[in-house]
């Protein structure tokens, strides 16, 4: 299960996605009443009509980048894992955990137990979370006859760290200065109302360095860790690769350093030739396309940077499809380590 695209560029269905998006009360997690004024009237008039632009330089002939790498996934999963029927959804837009519930009920009337891997290593009460509760709230109104099993965040998991370092190694084996890893943003705010303890996230000094149980879902402690286990696993010293934060909207402060900062800053600082992971993504889509590939690589050159080379996502890597596939049979064989 994905984040999911508009249906097309055209401005009316950027409209209906973002609004779809947006009113998501783990995405924009105001009072409802708030949430709708601030949504519908201020941010989606003005927002869709830049964003149907954004999306048209990235879009495909097929759809979008996100959908369309989605699909392929799918299909080179089910490729592998050749007796078990494989199928996508999407949190937004389509086609919805009800289709994809229903198709494979159809198709396989004595399904026991549906698998559901969120296409999100990282917990975040954005991502992650909101996926995952509203494949839920339709599995348990619909009363689908067979079981849910749920992924669990996969950030430090073994096999997702050999898959994300494998697809990086050969661009890592090419010069360069610094390896930036690129994650989403979330709101400083997010961080504070996920932290199951209470005093943890942001209160204990170097927080996301310290144990603690609010690290399950700690999106910023939880994307640190992949990138260190990366790092290290590639043998890439502490000094040549940092983490930063991208797409924030509003006006709310966001975890830091921003994405933006750094492509302005890094250039100053010696590191001309840059590599960008963004393992916040499984499937590349617009913010690795579009705000990074197209808008971070202009402002990074123009900031005195030499080369700009981004990392795709797992996409269809072979070690992430055989990684998925794998995760699917263990999971049927009894092995449950990976399920909520
Ligand atoms: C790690 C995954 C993601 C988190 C966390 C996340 C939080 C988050 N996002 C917004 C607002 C927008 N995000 C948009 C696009 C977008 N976001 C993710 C993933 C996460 N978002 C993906 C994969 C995409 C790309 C979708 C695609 O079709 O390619 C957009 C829409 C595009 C735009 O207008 O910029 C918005 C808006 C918020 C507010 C938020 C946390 C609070
Ligand atoms: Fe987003
Ligand atoms: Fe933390």
């Amino acid at each position: 299960m994905n984040l999911g695209s508009p249906d097309s560029t055209a401005v009316p269905d950027v409209k209906r996605y973002l609004s779809e998006f947006l009113m998501d009360k783990r995405v924009i997690d105001y009072p409802w009443l708030i949430r709708k004024i601030v949504v519908d009237g201020l941010i989606v008039p003005r927002r869709s009509p830049k964003s149907a632009e954004a999306y048209k330089s990235i879009w495909w002939e097929e759809g979008s980048p996100l959908i369309v790498l989605t699909k392929q996934l799918q299909a080179a999963v089910a490729s592998v894992v050749k007796d078990m029927p494989v199928e996508i959804a999407m949190r937004y837009g389509h086609p919805s955990p009800q289709y994809a519930f229903g198709k494979m009920l159809k198709e396989n009337p004595d399904l026991k137990e549906v698998v559901l891997l969120p296409l999100y290593p990282h917990y975040a009460m954005s991502s992650y979370e909101t996926a995952v509760e509203y494949a839920k709230d339709i599995y348990q109104k619909k009363q689908y006859p067979f079981k849910l099993t749920i992924i669990k965040p996969y950030y430090n998991d073994e096999a997702y760290i050999d898959a994300l370092a494998d697809s990086m190694r050969p661009y890592v084996e090419q010069e360069y200065d610094h390896l930036l890893f690129s994650y989403h943003g979330v709101p400083v705010r997010h961080i504070r109302k996920g932290d199951i303890t209470g005093q943890h996230c942001l209160k204990v000094n170097d927080c996301c360095n310290v144990a603690s149980e609010a690290h399950k879902q700690c999106y910023r402690h939880q994307v640190i860790t992949t990138s260190m286990l990366v790092a290290q696993k590639l043998g890439i010293p502490k000094d040549k690769w940092s983490v930063s934060f991208q797409s924030r909207l509003g006006r709310e402060e966001w975890i830091q350093p921003y994405t933006a900062n750094e492509f302005l800053e890094l250039p100053k600082r010696g590191k001309k030739k840059l590599l960008v992971a963004c393992p916040a993504f499984v499937s590349d889509c617009l913010e690795t396309l579009e705000e990074i590939g197209e808008e971070g690589k202009h402002s990074f050159l123009e900031a005195g940077g030499e080369s700009f080379t981004m990392i795709p996502c797992l996409n269809t890597h072979p070690a992430w499809v055989n990684t998925v596939a794998k995760w699917g049979t263990d999971i049927r064989e009894g092995q449950r380590e990976m399920a909520v």
